[in-house]
């Protein structure tokens, strides 16, 4: 049930703010999702609605839309995120109030100053190349025959000189039309700690390309990305990987055991599901994706407890797009050999109101920010045929987009001259 808070927590900045975030002029738990077909911006927290686990969310998922009504000052909305690991605690509350859209935005006209790096990859390509190769082979071997995709990912640990501007880095990240960016304040790191505007809250920042579910009324959609490439300069060359991806029978498969596992996950709640039996080519500015939309019509959208938004999000999440299949085997796999815990990376961030409505976004392309370090993550799905130089460089280039929105690329160009990241 919702734990009340009663502190103020939606306050000015305090004397001690650090500078870089009073330019940012960023509300306290500012919690935003804007794309092409998403525009939330919300302020403060009214209540912690949820800090359970993934796994017992959906049967809690009716008892915390009434919880809303407890509220009545505060928007009747619910916003956060799922980790990635469904045994991890969700982070779901209710916001103090709606900002309007572009609300979120830094007003400051003022230029930050550049800011130099320090950057380190966690694990090392090397390390993240031979997980693969081992995935690789565990996929191949006809012992785990039950086992097709492992979806593995690896992070880069950044360091600033100076901290890092949340809705700066979300106002970059959104120039790409093609993505939903998103940031999720994340619970304080010591207990009963009260982040104010201007301190160093962890927040997650980041910008999806993939919709993990969406409902209005009794209309549910799903658009889920996998198979990929990396887009480049040079037209010509772009459109030759655009094609070869669409040609490539491991990126095909890959794509098909997703969208076939989030099918039979909607079919037995849907009417007219409408599953196509291509992928269609989905282009960021960075990345060529195989996506396929997923729509169908709920059997019983009055039955708010197993088809809210929330009760969809909380049974699909993680797809094989981020975690693999069949799910509980891959993720034991994850959590036995990737060494950097992903939190919400691979998670789902979204929003759910009193009537179930509401859009959940796979959290990927993303960094966790806090004060003056950001992590990124890139993660990629690997078939017994992956070969692990390729996945190795697909990640890397997932880290592109966060890479040039933190003005991390002379930095990096440096490092990369002694070896690739
Ligand atoms: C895990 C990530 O991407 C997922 C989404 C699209 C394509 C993917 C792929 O081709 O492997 C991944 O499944 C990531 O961006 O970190």
């Amino acid at each position: 049930m919702g734990i009340p808070m009663h502190q103020a927590l939606d306050r000015p900045p305090q004397a001690n703010a650090t500078p870089a975030a009073q330019m940012a002029d960023w509300p306290a738990q500012a919690f935003v999702l804007h794309g092409p077909n998403e525009r939330l911006a919300t302020a403060g927290l009214a209540q912690v609605l949820y800090e359970g686990s993934t796994i017992d969310l959906a049967d809690r998922s009716g008892q915390l839309l009434d919880a809303l009504r407890a509220q009545p000052q505060a928007p009747a909305l619910l916003v956060g995120g799922l980790p990635f690991d469904r045994a991890k605690p969700c982070h779901l509350f209710q916001p103090q109030r709606r900002l309007p859209p572009t609300g979120w935005r830094p007003t400051a006209a003022k230029a930050e100053p550049a800011l130099s790096w320090r950057i380190e990859a966690q694990p090392t390509r090397t390390r993240y190349a031979r997980m693969v190769r081992e995935a690789a082979e565990v996929l191949r071997h006809p012992d785990h025959r039950a086992l097709r995709k492992i979806v593995l990912a690896r992070s880069l640990l950044t360091q600033a000189s100076g901290p890092i501007s949340a809705a700066r880095l979300l106002e970059r990240l959104t120039g790409d039309q093609a993505v939903t960016g998103y940031a999720l304040p994340l619970p304080a790191p010591q207990a009963g700690s009260i982040s104010s505007a201007g301190t160093a809250a962890p927040y997650l920042v980041g910008a999806t390309p993939e919709l993990l579910l969406t409902r209005r009324g009794p209309v549910i959609a799903s658009q889920p990305l996998a198979g990929s490439s990396r887009r480049l300069p040079n037209q010509v060359a772009d459109a030759e990987a655009r094609e070869h991806l669409q040609q490539s029978a491991k990126d095909v498969r890959e794509h098909r055991v997703v969208v076939e596992t989030i099918a039979d996950m909607l079919a037995p709640c849907c009417r007219n599901l409408q599953v196509p039996k291509v992928p269609a080519i989905h282009a960021t500015a960075s990345m060529w994706h195989l996506g396929t939309r997923i729509e169908g019509q709920l059997k019983h959208p009055e039955d708010l407890a197993t088809t809210s938004s929330l009760a969809l999000a909380a049974r699909l999440q993680p797809t094989p797009a981020l975690c693999g299949a069949p799910r509980e085997e891959a993720l034991q796999w994850i959590r036995q050999h990737e060494t950097v815990p992903r939190g919400f990376f691979g998670g789902a961030v979204g929003w759910c109101d009193a009537e179930g409505d509401g859009s959940w976004y796979v959290a990927i392309r993303c960094a966790h920010i806090e004060g003056e370090s950001a992590r990124l993550f890139a993660g990629a799905g690997i078939m017994a045929d992956s070969d692990p130089e390729q996945e190795a460089a697909e990640t890397r280039a997932k880290f592109n987009a966060m890479i040039d929105a933190l003005d991390l690329a002379a930095a990096l160009q440096l490092l990369e001259r002694q070896a690739p990241l």
